[in-house]
């Protein structure tokens, strides 16, 4: 299959982050969101990044120019008539990751592969609102995407070899190291490994053992991580990880994975990190 034209539905922070990749690797990229507010966010994020790597001297004004050039903004699904893949990064909400890919089902050519970003959730049920589930996967990348090496591939339970195959091809294009997450289990590698890590560093913080600052110290220094716990998720948003560790309690029917109560407090004063202004964190 060759891919020219990539399509990616949400223009959040992942969004954004993979429509900018995929610009820069040389594909002609369509965004979509459902407001142009957030389109006009995800595009200045996407410019802010790039003026970075301008100014460090990785690109060129006019390769920025030409990088902005290749991404197509629109608010209606429907252009996604002419994309050779979509990956899917909207909010971690199944019914609504399931309805669009009812929607793209339909919009899209029978054999374009449908990739979703999830953090967590089953492909199997995702790929069950499509008449092609074999032709849909996990493409999970990391935080900010144009960076972060690793992309997990996941296997639904109907997904084809082939569809692992081109995946992992094309996640090379965009200069990643794919790896093959072959069962659909939530959390898929990275997730099931760091969730526990974030809800015990959350505990301790509860427990008055530590400040998040030493915890944040500690594991950067001690296990040699580039980021410490609460900066990383002050960094990736609260409400992500929050939003994970539910859906792996329900999912495993095991409450190591439940949310501590610290956590819970912050998504509903909405200090979702970063993004916010504050997290574990203040940043004004
Ligand atoms: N933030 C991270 O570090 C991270 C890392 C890997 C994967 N993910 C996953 O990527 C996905 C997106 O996360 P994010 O952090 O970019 O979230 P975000 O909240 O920054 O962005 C989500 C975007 O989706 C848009 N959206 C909502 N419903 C939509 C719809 N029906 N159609 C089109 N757009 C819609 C929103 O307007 C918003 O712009 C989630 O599934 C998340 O779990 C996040």
């Amino acid at each position: 299959m060759t891919i020219s034209k990539v399509g990616v539905v949400g223009a959040g922070s992942m969004g954004s982050g993979i429509a900018n990749l995929a610009a820069i690797s040389g594909f002609q990229v369509i965004l979509h969101d459902v407001e142009q507010k957030f389109l006009d966010n995800g595009l200045s994020r996407i410019n802010k990044f790039m003026e970075k790597s301008v100014a460090k001297g990785k690109m060129t004004e006019e390769q920025k120019k030409e990088v902005l050039e290749r991404i197509q903004v629109t608010t209606n699904l429907e252009d996604f008539k002419q994309a050779d893949i979509v990956i899917e990064a909207v909010i971690e909400d199944l019914e609504v990751k399931k309805s669009v890919f009812a929607k793209l089902d339909q919009i899209t050519s029978d054999h374009v592969i449908l990739a979703t970003n999830t953090s967590s959730m089953s492909i199997t049920e995702i790929a069950s609102a499509t008449n092609r589930p074999e032709r849909v996967a996990g493409m999970h990348f990391f935080n900010p995407a144009q960076i972060m090496k690793l992309v997990e591939v996941v296997r639904g339970y109907k997904t084809s070899d082939e569809t692992v195959v081109e995946l992992k091809e094309f996640a090379k294009k965009l200069n990643k190291e794919p790896v093959e997450v072959k069962k659909d289990t939530p959390g898929f590698i990275v997730n099931r490994i760091m969730i526990p890590q974030f809800i015990e560093a959350i505990k301790l913080l509860e427990e008055g053992v530590a400040t998040a600052e030493d915890i944040d110290k500690a594991v950067t220094l001690g296990l040699n991580y580039p980021m410490g716990p609460f900066t990383l998720q002050d960094f990736a948003g609260v409400d992500i990880g929050y939003y994970v560790m539910e859906y792996m309690k329900n999912e495993f029917n095991d409450n190591r994975f439940a949310p501590p109560m610290l956590l819970k407090q912050l998504v509903r004063a909405g200090r979702l990190g970063r993004k916010t202004g504050a997290g574990f964190y203040d940043y004004d």
